[in-house]
């Protein structure tokens, strides 16, 4: 893939109601990239790109008309592109990008064409990678396994400086260390990629923003523990789109030092989730628990401080990387056991119809009896199938008085009771304002933003949804069905 680089300048998209995907370029260079967008081979016919807002003296003119190089300054391009003829009067209100850090430049990665002064940046950008490599390689732990110091130590806020992501291969942001599921989700959603692990997920979502990787992997919810609450705030709070989703079959193992047996052992370390997940037999074995970031970092907590009475739940690979033992396999308690997570990226897909799509939504609603079922109301009257109800649905039906009619429904709802908590909100003008909501609703549904029947539904949503934002509209994972 030939990357584009776009210096001091931003870009940003969003998924339009209507489908379409629409953002600003913004900057000193907007022309020459706006140019680029126009060359992009996906998607397949040009953007139209036209000129928002400019501080230049003259209005600039359209695109088209003006040469790349151009000397004007800050200005502001909005693009919208869909495969098919355009549709005029989607919705304004897309996410701008937090200033790049001084000097810091931008890749637009998933450009297919080169701007004309390309050679010198990409050097320069060569160079920047290396120095994250560097930072990674440099700041190796010293484990007790033999192999660990070869790992890259885990991303953290500390790292983001001045450092961007370039290279052959697709740089993909998981949480965790290496041996995490999420490492393995990361090369299942995209083979070949080199995953860098990231101390926290605000960490792997803001290593995306900031350009030092191309794209995140973070798990959303599973078929015992539940959902991940954490990333669904996330997503509330960041400007990223949910590009596709990756479900990974998760098998647990026990873990300990060589030379110990289960007996041994009166505790064990892992995340929350897995710890949930193996429930039963944890229980049986009569084992304390006790959670931490993740089930590789739980292992390597185990072999580097060469604990005696304490195990890791986690997976072979871990079990590998920091020469533990595996004392027990497939230790959760179904035998089903499903992670789904989901990729992130700068830019949204452009939703296509060829194949199942899914697209997830969040909303929030006025209070009041009926109004979730006016709400589920607008997809089940155009036959759309919103997958699998969460028992978290329940929480809020004090609040919804007819949701038992909706049960029928095959229903994924996700409602986040927030106490009028204080939700900073990556909001459409990416002022990060404060906002408050009683309640909010995270619902897949299977359709693409492609489809009008999609387009209709949330359009109709949005008449009386206090709050709505297309998270991303994305292939359906059928490979594990
Ligand atoms: O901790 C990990 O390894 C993760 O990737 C998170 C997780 C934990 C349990 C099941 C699936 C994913």
């Amino acid at each position: 893939m030939t990357r584009v680089c776009a210096p001091h300048h931003d870009i940003f998209t969003r998924i339009s109601f209507d489908g379409h995907l629409y953002g600003y370029v913004r900057g000193p260079s907007a022309f020459s990239s706006a140019k680029t967008l126009q060359k992009l081979k996906n998607p397949p016919a040009a953007p139209l790109l036209c000129p928002l807002r400019s501080s230049a003296a003259s209005a600039p003119s359209p695109m088209g008309s003006s040469t790349a190089g151009s000397s004007l300054t800050h200005l502001q391009l909005r693009f919208v592109c869909k495969s098919s003829s355009m549709v005029h009067g989607h919705r304004p209100g897309t996410v701008s990008l937090p200033p790049a850090p001084c000097g810091t430049r931008r890749i637009f990665a998933s450009s297919a064409a080169s701007l004309p002064d390309d050679d010198g940046r990409k050097k320069s950008m060569k160079a920047r990678a290396l120095e994250l490599n560097r930072v990674l390689d440099e700041s190796a732990y010293e484990p007790s396994a033999k192999d660990m110091h070869s790992l890259p130590k885990p991303l953290s806020s500390a790292d983001y400086t001045n450092l961007i992501s370039d290279g052959p291969r697709l740089r993909v942001a998981y949480q965790g260390v290496p041996g995490a599921y999420s490492e393995a989700a990361a090369e299942k959603a995209y083979p070949n990629c080199e995953p860098v692990p990231c101390e926290q997920f605000d960490t792997a979502f803001e290593s995306v923003e900031r350009w030092l990787v191309d794209r995140a992997v973070l798990p959303i919810e599973n078929s015992l523990g539940g959902s991940i609450h954490r990333n669904y705030d996330l997503l509330l709070r960041h400007n990223l789109h949910i590009v596709g989703e990756v479900k990974l079959a998760v098998r647990h193992c026990l873990l300990a030092n060589h030379g110990l047996k289960v007996e041994d052992l009166t505790r064990v370390l892992s995340h929350p989730q897995a710890l949930a997940q193996c429930e039963h037999t944890l229980t049986k074995l009569g084992l304390v628990r006790e959670s931490v970031d993740d089930t590789a970092g739980a292992a390597q907590h185990v072999a580097f401080h060469k604990l005696k009475d304490t195990g890791a739940v986690a997976s072979t690979t871990a079990a590998k990387i920091y020469n533990l033992n595996i004392l027990a396999e497939d230790i959760q308690d179904d035998s089903d056991n499903v992670t789904r997570f989901l990729m992130l990226a700068r830019e949204p897909i452009i939703p296509g119809t060829e194949r199942p799509f899914k697209t997830s939504i969040v909303f929030s609603l006025e209070e009041g009896p009926g109004v979730l079922f006016k709400a589920l109301a607008v997809f089940a009257l155009r036959q759309i199938n919103l997958t699998k109800v969460s028992s978290l649905l329940f929480k809020c039906m004090h609040v919804f008085s007819t949701l038992n009619d909706l049960v029928y429904m095959l229903v994924q709802i996700e409602s986040r009771p927030l106490r009028r908590r204080n939700l900073r909100l990556s909001d459409d003008n990416n002022n990060g304002t404060p906002r408050f909501f009683d309640y909010l609703f995270y619902v897949d549904f299977e359709a693409s933003m492609a489809d009008k029947n999609a387009q209709n539904a949330l359009g109709h949503l949005n008449e009386f949804a206090t709050f709505l934002r297309v998270l991303g509209s994305y292939p359906v994972d059928t490979s594990m069905i």
